[in-house]
C-alpha cells in the first residue's frame, strides 16, 4: 500500500505540467529580462547599461513610474529628504526643493530613462514567468495590453509575447495591487467608493462627507487635501500606527533616525523616535490615535508598515476638520456603521487601504518569493535568487533600497556576463 502510494507519488511528481498555449511571438533575449519599469527597472537597467550589458524592460502600463504618474494624487511630494531618494549616476537637479514634488521627480525620472538610453516596452503585462531547467533560460510571458476604445486590437484578441532569457529581474514593486477590501453592506451605499490611487484632488468633493478607510500616509495626506478643499473628511484608524513629525526644527526625521543607527542599536532608535515624537506631537491617544507596541523602524523593516510622517493632518484632526472613527462593521446607503455601534454619514468613501505586491501571481515554480510576494531571505540578503533569478525594489526601504538592490544586482550579472561572453 504505501509502495504503491509512493509509486503514484513518483509518477505524478514525474508527469510533466500541462503546458501553456503558444504564445503569438517569441523574443530571444540578449542579457537580462527586468519586469515593471519603475524606478527599480529603471535604475537596474540603467547600472546593467552602464556595465556594458543589454536587457529587455517590460511594463504593464504606457509609461514609465506608472504608480507616481498614473496612481497617486496631485499634491503629493516625496517624503523623505531629496539626497535619500535619487537614483543611482543621477543626483536631482541642484534647484529641486528638499522635498521635490510628484512632477519634479517623474520629470526626474523621464530625464534618468533618458540620459540611461532605457527604452522600455510598454503595455506588456507579464503573466507569467517560469525557469527552464532543461534549457537553461527563464521564460516570460506577457500579455498586450489591449486599451477597451480600440476596437480593432479588442477583436483581434491579447497577443502574447514569450521573452526568453538567462536572467530574469523582478521589479514589479510593493506596490504593484491595491488592497480592496469588502465591506459587508457595500452595495447598499449610495455613494462611489473609490480607492486612494484613483484619487487625484479634493476639488471632487467640495462640500461632501468623505469616509477615508485607512490611516498611513495615504489616509491622513488624502484628509488633508479634503479638508483644504473644503470637504468633511472622517478617518477610520482602526488600529494602532505610529506618527512621525516629518522634521524637527528643520532637520527631517529620517536624518535622525539614520545618524542615530549609525551608534546605536535599532530598538533604541526606534525608543528615541518616539521620545521626541512625543515631545513634538503630544499625547496622540486623546485623538483615538495608539501607538503599536513595536518602533516606528522596527514594523517598518520587519511587516511593510511604513510611519505616518506627519505633514499637516494632526493639526487638522486636533481642530476638528478631520473627524476619527473606529473600524468598520457594515456600509448602508448613508455611511458606514462602526465597530463601536455608532453610525458615520458619508456621501463617498475613499479606501486608502495601501497595496501588496504581485509576484506571486505571475512568478511560477519557484520559491524565493514568500506567498506576499516579497523576497524569503531578510534585507540585505534579498536581492538575489537561483538560476539567474534577482529581485530589486523588495527591502521595504523605499528609494533608498530601490538603489541599494539595483548597483548589487547589476554588479553581480554584469560579472556573469563578462564571463559568458568573454568565452564565445
Ligand atoms: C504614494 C506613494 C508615495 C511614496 N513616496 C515615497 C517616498 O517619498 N520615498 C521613498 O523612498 N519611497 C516612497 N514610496 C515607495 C515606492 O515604493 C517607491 O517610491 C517606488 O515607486 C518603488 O519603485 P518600484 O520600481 O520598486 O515600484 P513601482 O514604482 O511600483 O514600479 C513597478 C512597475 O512595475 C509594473 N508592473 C507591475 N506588475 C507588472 C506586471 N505583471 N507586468 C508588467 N509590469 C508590471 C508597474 O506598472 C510599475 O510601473 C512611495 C509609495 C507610494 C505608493
Ligand atoms: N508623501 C509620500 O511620500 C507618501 C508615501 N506613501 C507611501 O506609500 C505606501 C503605501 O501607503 P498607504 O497607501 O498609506 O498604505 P499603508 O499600507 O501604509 O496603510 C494602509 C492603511 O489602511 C488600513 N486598512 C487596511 N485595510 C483596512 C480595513 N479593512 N479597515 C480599516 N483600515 C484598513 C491600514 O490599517 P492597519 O494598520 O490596521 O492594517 C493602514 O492604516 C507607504 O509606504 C507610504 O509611506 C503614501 C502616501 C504619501
Ligand atoms: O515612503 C515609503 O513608502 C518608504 O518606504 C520610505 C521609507 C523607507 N523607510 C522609511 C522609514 C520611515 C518612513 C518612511 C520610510
Amino acid at each position: 500500500m504505501a509502495a504503491a502510494a509512493a509509486a503514484a507519488a513518483d509518477a505524478s511528481s514525474a508527469e510533466a505540467p500541462p503546458s501553456p498555449p503558444a504564445a503569438s511571438r517569441v523574443v530571444w533575449v540578449n542579457g537580462p529580462i527586468v519586469v515593471g519599469a519603475g524606478p527599480a527597472g529603471l535604475s537596474v537597467a540603467a547600472c546593467l547599461r552602464a556595465r556594458g550589458v543589454p536587457c529587455v524592460v517590460l511594463d504593464r502600463a504606457d509609461c514609465i513610474a506608472s504608480l507616481w504618474q498614473r496612481r497617486t494624487y496631485d499634491r503629493l511630494r516625496l517624503h523623505l529628504p531629496r539626497h535619500f531618494c535619487e537614483l543611482p549616476g543621477l543626483p536631482f537637479p541642484d534647484n529641486y526643493p528638499e522635498y521635490p514634488t510628484k512632477r519634479q521627480f517623474v520629470d526626474y525620472l523621464n530625464a534618468y530613462a533618458e540620459q540611461a538610453g532605457v527604452q522600455p516596452r510598454f503595455n506588456q503585462a507579464v503573466t507569467s514567468a517560469r525557469y527552464d531547467a532543461a534549457a537553461g533560460f527563464w521564460r516570460v510571458r506577457a500579455d498586450d495590453v489591449v486599451l477597451a476604445e480600440d476596437a480593432a486590437a479588442v477583436a483581434a484578441g491579447a497577443t502574447t509575447t514569450e521573452y526568453i532569457g538567462r536572467w530574469l529581474v523582478v521589479a514589479t514593486g510593493e506596490n504593484a495591487e491595491r488592497i480592496v477590501p469588502e465591506f459587508e453592506g457595500a452595495e447598499d451605499f449610495a455613494g462611489p467608493v473609490s480607492h486612494v490611487s484613483e484619487y487625484k484632488s479634493g476639488e471632487a468633493y467640495r462640500g461632501k462627507r468623505v469616509l477615508v478607510v485607512g490611516c498611513g500616509n495615504s489616509g491622513m495626506e488624502v484628509c488633508l487635501d479634503l479638508c483644504d478643499h473644503n470637504a468633511l473628511p472622517s478617518m477610520v484608524v482602526r488600529d494602532a500606527v505610529h506618527v512621525l513629525p516629518r522634521e524637527m526644527f528643520g532637520v527631517a526625521t529620517f536624518s535622525v533616525a539614520v545618524f542615530l543607527l549609525r551608534f546605536l542599536p535599532l530598538w533604541l532608535v526606534d525608543a528615541i523616535l518616539v521620545l521626541l515624537a512625543r515631545l513634538f506631537l503630544g499625547d496622540l491617544d486623546k485623538l483615538g490615535i495608539r501607538r503599536p507596541a513595536g518602533g516606528p523602524l522596527e514594523l517598518k523593516n520587519t511587516r511593510g508598515r511604513t510611519p505616518v510622517l506627519d505633514i499637516g493632518a494632526l493639526a487638522r484632526i486636533r481642530s476638528g476638520h478631520i473627524q476619527i472613527v473606529p473600524g468598520i462593521k457594515r456600509l448602508f446607503r448613508g455611511g458606514a456603521e462602526l465597530v463601536d455601534g455608532r453610525r458615520v454619514a458619508a456621501d463617498a468613501v475613499i479606501l486608502a487601504t495601501g497595496y501588496q505586491s504581485n509576484v506571486p501571481q505571475w512568478l511560477k515554480g519557484c520559491d524565493f518569493f514568500t506567498q506576499e510576494g516579497y523576497p524569503r531571505v531578510p534585507f540585505p540578503h534579498g536581492w538575489k535568487g537561483e538560476s539567474g533569478l534577482y529581485s530589486v525594489g523588495f527591502t521595504r526601504r523605499g528609494l533608498s533600497g530601490v538603489s541599494s538592490d539595483a548597483v548589487k544586482v547589476a554588479q553581480d550579472i554584469a560579472v556573469e556576463w563578462e564571463k559568458q561572453t568573454s568565452t564565445i
